[in-house]
């Protein structure tokens, strides 16, 4: 049942209470209620997805920034010689599926060494034991407008009745040929990748992102979806916010079981554990308010400690993002969409008729994954942080339009964003001094450490590279943003500094390590230490960011956790 406040609820005491309904949250309680011996609670912050357009339609997820589906939060981007402090939009999903309703759909699960690296020591989360768990998400599903896909994915590294639907692009797009034949015309470089989830996403292939029938699919739709609310051990409580967590007595190890929520004076009690997936901003944000936290830092806010763990929203990693554009000798391009307001509306009705047409999609069509050479000067000087020989550090999504550059004169475009998928550097997620339960402080940390910023650079010059192979001869003229004449380090870097913006990929806030560990917030079993009955399942326990877009690895560990928690409570 989904109720619209916690008045309506029967009962305040549940087997399990999983915070935030989001992309982790929604898998856990779907899985949970499999048993139907377990009663779970859900309470998420935000509203229902159901019947939220701009959610639906794959095109249109920045129509959902700056809403009522959005926390709308802030973060701030460090400033460095020359270049001031500066804050940025940081978007979340404020909404039943969390940020899987409300992201740009990309499926990208990272790299076979993302999962390999021996972080915490338990082989239960190595590309082996997690690849089941991945096809248990996925649901493959033909293309909206069922173009022939030969050639354009491995189905053998698929999952094809799981529970999201994943697909290639429906729409085709104007480039698709060019950037196709670059692979051919600068192989080394650009060698083409059938599939890109197959554990080694090197090379330039085809976007698969988490859309079927031409609509997006998300937590909310596949695991909450009526068929499971209709579960009678099944309750989730919407526009509901848990401000903190407390144990039942402060005796050695603290038993976390009661929710206290924002606004009312009702207790919730989970008898068995409290989970939180309240995502990498929300969580630690609650646990910090929980008295669980860095205890000098926990002190300066006059919170009482309750357990001592400095790691808590530390660690926090995101990956840079950075768009150059070309202005193009063709009036084929996207930026006749985004500009015309005639084609808009007739797209809508094609969508809303047959869901086909060109806003079944979500991103680009194609991707480009690349490392940096074996004796990369920066490799040699800041050394390798990414988790293997088979991990990219670099990812290109080259598409016609302006993408998010609404400043640039009206002309037609091809762009790229272009992402250092493997960041060094790491920020904060810390309470608001002057107002702890309000929106917290975001320090995303950007180029904070050495190898992140020439590793930008080199992004850009991949990407022009990309850009000079034979075929766009005659139909690039110019680079507009940066600008051609930009080619030294000190131009680019100025550029890279004053236009990069976030991913949106926010991990490792509440990051899993071994027991014995004298970092991390979470052991290997996802529960918190020097604590019992608390448990996190959401992208805060990633130790490191994949390399890659980050919801294919939350499906993942949310369906794993699920599995670990009914084996504690079988
Ligand atoms: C705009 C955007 C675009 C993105 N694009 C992509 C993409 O294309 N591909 C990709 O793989 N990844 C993408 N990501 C990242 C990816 O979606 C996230 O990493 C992933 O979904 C996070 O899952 P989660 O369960 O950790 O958190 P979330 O999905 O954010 O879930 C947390 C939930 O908890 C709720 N919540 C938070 N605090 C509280 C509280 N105090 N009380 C109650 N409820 C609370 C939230 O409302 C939310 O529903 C994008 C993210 C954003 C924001």
């Amino acid at each position: 049942t989904v109720y619209g406040n916690v008045g309506e609820l029967s009962t305040t005491v549940f087997d399990f209470i999983v915070i935030g309904g989001g992309t982790a949250g929604a898998v856990v309680a779907n899985r949970l209620t499999e048993r139907l011996d377990f009663e779970v609670l859900v309470l998420e912050a935000g509203p229902t997805n159901d019947g939220v357009l701009d959610s639906m339609v794959p095109a249109f997820p920045v129509k959902l920034f700056n809403t009522a589906y959005d926390w709308n939060y802030t973060a701030i981007i460090p400033g460095m010689a020359g270049v001031d402090t500066r804050s940025s939009n940081y978007p979340r999903g404020h909404i039943l599926g969390g940020c899987s309703s409300h992201n740009a759909m990309y499926y990208t699960r990272g790299s076979a060494d993302d999962y390999n690296a021996t972080v915490t020591g338990d082989a239960g989360w190595s590309w082996e034991y997690m690849l089941p768990y991945m096809l248990k998400n996925e649901k493959w599903s033909p293309p909206a407008d069922m173009h022939n896909t030969s050639n354009e994915f491995d189905p053998s590294v698929h999952g094809f009745s799981g529970m999201v639907f994943t697909s290639l692009p429906g729409f085709p797009q104007p480039s698709d040929d060019m950037v196709l034949a670059v692979s051919k015309q600068l192989p080394n470089d650009f060698p083409f990748l059938l599939d890109m989830n197959s554990g080694r996403p090197l090379g330039l292939g085809w976007y698969q992102g988490t859309i079927g029938n031409g609509t997006r699919s998300s937590s909310a739709t596949a695991y909450l979806s009526e068929t499971f609310t209709a579960r009678k051990n099944l309750h989730i409580v919407l526009n509901t916010k848990v401000t903190r967590v407390h144990p039942t007595s402060e005796v050695d190890i603290p038993r976390f079981n009661t929710v206290e929520i924002s606004g009312s004076s009702t207790r919730l009690i989970a008898t068995k554990e409290l989970i939180l997936s309240a995502g990498a901003i929300g969580t630690p944000q609650i646990l910090m308010n929980s008295g669980v936290g860095d205890h000098q830092e926990l002190q300066s806010l006059g919170i009482q400690t309750v357990v001592n763990l400095p790691s808590v929203g530390k660690n926090f990693t995101d990956q840079p993002y950075v768009i150059i554009s070309f202005s193009v000798s063709s009036n084929n391009t996207l930026d006749n969409l985004a500009n015309n307001a005639t084609l808009q509306a007739e797209a809508l009705a094609q969508w809303e008729l047959t869901r086909t047409g060109p806003y079944v999609n979500g991103g680009p069509n194609q991707i480009s994954w690349s490392r940096l050479p074996m004796d990369s000067s920066i490799l040699k000087e800041f050394g390798d942080p990414s988790a293997g020989p088979n991990t990219p550090h670099i990812e290109l999504t080259p598409q016609t339009g302006r993408i998010f550059l609404p400043n640039l004169p009206n002309r037609h475009f091809i762009s790229t964003g272009i992402q250092i998928v493997t960041p060094a550097s790491r920020g904060t997620v810390s309470l608001n001094m002057t107002d702890p339960l309000g929106d917290p402080v975001i320090n995303l940390g950007f180029f904070t450490a050495g190898f992140d910023l020439p590793a930008m650079r080199e992004g850009i010059r991949l990407a022009q590279k990309l850009f000079s192979a034979p075929i766009w001869k005659g139909y690039i003229i110019e680079r507009f943003s940066p600008p051609e004449n930009t080619t030294t380090d000190e131009g680019l870097d100025a550029y890279i500094r004053s236009t990069t913006f976030s991913s949106l990929h926010a991990v490792g806030t509440a990051a899993m390590s071994s027991e014995d560990a004298d970092y991390g917030v979470v052991n290997p079993d996802l529960l918190v230490k020097s604590t019992t009955g608390l448990r996190i399942v959401d992208a805060s326990v990633l130790p490191f960011i994949t390399c890659g877009h980050t919801q294919a690895p939350v499906y993942a560990i949310a369906e794993r956790a699920s599995d670990l928690i009914k084996e504690d409570w079988k």
